[in-house]
């Protein structure tokens, strides 16, 4: 054997000429068949029991999936009761078909028709494997007896279906030409058309052709590129529904099924997050997810991911991973800086600008989309900016902080992370807030205050203050007056200590929580000795006691900050 990579023997591309598929686009949902009941579950640890199997079958019901492969009944007992309590236990909607997978064998085939009886509707899958490697290693055959296997089941099911059909059950046929993608497309065109002969099919009865990549070996494109040459070459291309069943061993089971739809597929046998043989089957939610933020809909109703995703974990006992698509613990959480900016821009300019459409830069998806609009958008770790930390005052506490404001706390709040080295929950953000700039106790404080207003005939407002302030042991009383409360606070302090700050902004706004309101002032302020800026930041029910607070806050700080010099 040839060493390393060299061992690999590359995928021969086929030869198109003018596709048709990059200039194609997707406009509508394709024909959902779940196969989580079977290639799903027959790659579990261990496969899922009745209850397991009739608590799944029904989530998928739910979801709105009108075709269900449920599983290979003539392989075991379990199998075949399963198939069995769904039929008698009338587990099965109307509208719902149900799948089953058999091999191309004559006594598994017969077995398969027993599990089915009194089914409503019904698809009989069959499969036997096409490709050159499997023709050479596993059944040691030519073209002419691989196709033999196919036909010889095909006309064995026709012939069983016939009293079945008669009798009112709505059966219809799907032939899978195993590892469809390792064979040639030439003979695949040749062994699905003489399936469909021997099937009869027509456009009036038409027998689904699913090509698998039952072991992804090529990239998307070349995948698309042998559908649309199949799709082409196929004759009685309207007697066939064309099928995909992609798998994800190259990690582009997504891809290879997008490109498939445009290539001309009508169908998807898909499982919920992808479980299935190894890397395991194509997505569906990723599928329908996508779909649905191009603006289409894909008639699955993924509206609470997390109760699916609790049921799958249950019933599978698979994870699904931190960065699952649409369903992940983190899909939609940022935690770096400039995402945590634009996330926090895009969800304002929404607000602001009323846009009929989702724009917000970092989420595809607007998390409420799928149940998820309650869980954190913005977490807080040492990768984050100052405005993560301004959306977490703002969304979980309702602190509107100024935009000037934002590069004091954050920082505050970065020096946290990294103390900590590890992410902070927004209770210590808010802990480390109200250490800040709320609970800045001293060394000024003041004691007692008393406002009187008064409105002058040109409707002109005139403030007295009146106010004891204690500086460490010293009482002192101040009084002054202005146009308004700050005004006039700031000209009672005028002549103490405290008066060498200058006013330079003010922001307030109320917070609600229940049916507690209180007002919040944000203060700056310069300190003209040195012109070091200090914000400060006053909370009161009353909403002329705020500012004041703020004030204070911001003198407090500075007058810390000079001592700590
Ligand atoms: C790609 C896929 O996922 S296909 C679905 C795969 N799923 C499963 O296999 C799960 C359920 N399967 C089973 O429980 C068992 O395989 C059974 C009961 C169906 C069959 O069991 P057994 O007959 O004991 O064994 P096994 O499946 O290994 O059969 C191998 C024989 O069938 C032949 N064979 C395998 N697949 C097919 C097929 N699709 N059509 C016709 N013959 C086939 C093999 O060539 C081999 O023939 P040989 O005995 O002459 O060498
Ligand atoms: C039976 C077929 C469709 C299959 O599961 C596969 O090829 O992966």
């Amino acid at each position: 054997m040839k060493p390393g990579y060299q061992k690999y023997i590359p995928f021969q591309p086929q030869k198109i000429e003018n596709r048709t598929w990059p200039d194609r686009v997707i406009t509508k949902a394709p024909v959902w068949c779940s196969v989580d009941l079977r290639d799903g579950n027959q790659a579990l640890v261990d496969p899922m029991n009745l209850q397991e199997k009739l608590e799944y079958f029904h989530t998928l019901v739910d979801i709105g999936v009108k075709e269900i492969e449920i599983g290979f009944p003539s392989a075991s007992e379990t199998e075949y009761e399963i198939c069995r309590e769904l039929i008698e236990g009338g587990h099965i909607p109307d509208d719902v078909t149900i799948q089953v997978l058999v091999q191309a064998r004559e006594h598994l085939i017969k077995k398969t028709f027993e599990a089915i009886r009194g089914a409503k509707n019904v698809i009989l899958h069959f499969y036997n494997s096409t490709s050159t490697l499997q023709r050479k290693v596993v059944f040691h055959m030519d073209t002419d007896g691989i196709t033999k296997i196919a036909t010889d089941a095909a006309d064995l099911i026709y012939e069983m279906s016939k009293p079945l059909i008669d009798q009112g059950m709505n059966l219809r046929f799907e032939y899978s030409p195993e590892s469809f993608m390792g064979t040639e497309m030439d003979y695949a065109v040749e062994i699905c058309q003489a399936v469909l002969e021997h099937l009869h099919a027509t456009p009036e009865r038409k027998v689904i052709l699913n090509l698998p990549t039952t072991v992804e070996n090529c990239m998307p494109n070349q995948f698309a590129d042998m559908l649309e040459y199949f799709c082409r070459k196929i004759p009685g291309r309207d007697s066939a529904i064309i099928s995909l069943h992609p798998h994800n061993d190259r990690g582009t089971g997504v891809a290879t099924t997008e490109l498939g739809l445009l290539a001309g597929a009508d169908r998807v046998e898909a499982t919920l997050f992808g479980n299935g043989e190894r890397t395991g089957n194509v997505d569906m939610v990723t599928l329908a997810m996508n779909m649905w933020t191009q603006g289409i809909d894909p008639e699955l109703d993924f509206h609470d991911i997390n109760k699916i995703k609790e049921m799958f974990e249950r019933c599978t006992k698979m994870p699904v991973g931190d960065r699952q698509p649409y369903a992940g613990k983190l899909v939609f959480t940022a935690f770096s800086g400039s995402h945590q900016d634009a996330i926090n821009k895009g969800s304002q300019y929404m607000k602001d600008s009323g846009t009929e459409y989702w724009e917000i830069p970092y989420l595809p998806i607007d998390p409420a989309d799928v149940g998820r609009e309650y869980e954190p958008i913005i977490r807080i770790n040492s990768q984050s900016g100052k405005g993560g930390a301004a959306y977490i005052m703002e969304h979980n506490f309702g602190f509107d902080l100024p935009k000037a404001m934002h590069p004091e706390f954050g920082s505050v709040v970065q020096h946290e992370t990294d103390a900590v080295g590890t992410e902070i929950t927004p209770e210590r953000i808010n802990q480390l807030f109200h250490q800040t700039y709320i609970d800045v106790d001293g060394p000024y404080k003041l004691l007692k205050h008393a406002f009187q207003e008064t409105i002058d005939g040109e409707g002109h407002s005139h403030v007295a203050f009146q106010g004891t302030i204690q500086h460490t042991d010293t009482i002192f009383q101040v009084s002054g007056e202005g146009n308004g409360p700050i005004d006039a606070f700031f000209n009672a302090i005028k002549g103490e200590k405290m008066a060498r700050f200058s006013f330079l902004d003010y922001a307030s706004h109320a917070i609600t929580d229940g049916s507690d309101s209180q007002g919040v002032a944000y203060i700056l302020l310069q300190d003209q000795r040195d012109g070091k800026k200090y914000w400060g930041v006053g909370l009161s029910h009353n909403i002329n006691l705020a500012p004041l607070r703020g004030i204070l806050s911001a003198i407090n700080r500075a007058k810390r900050a000079r001592h700590h010099e």
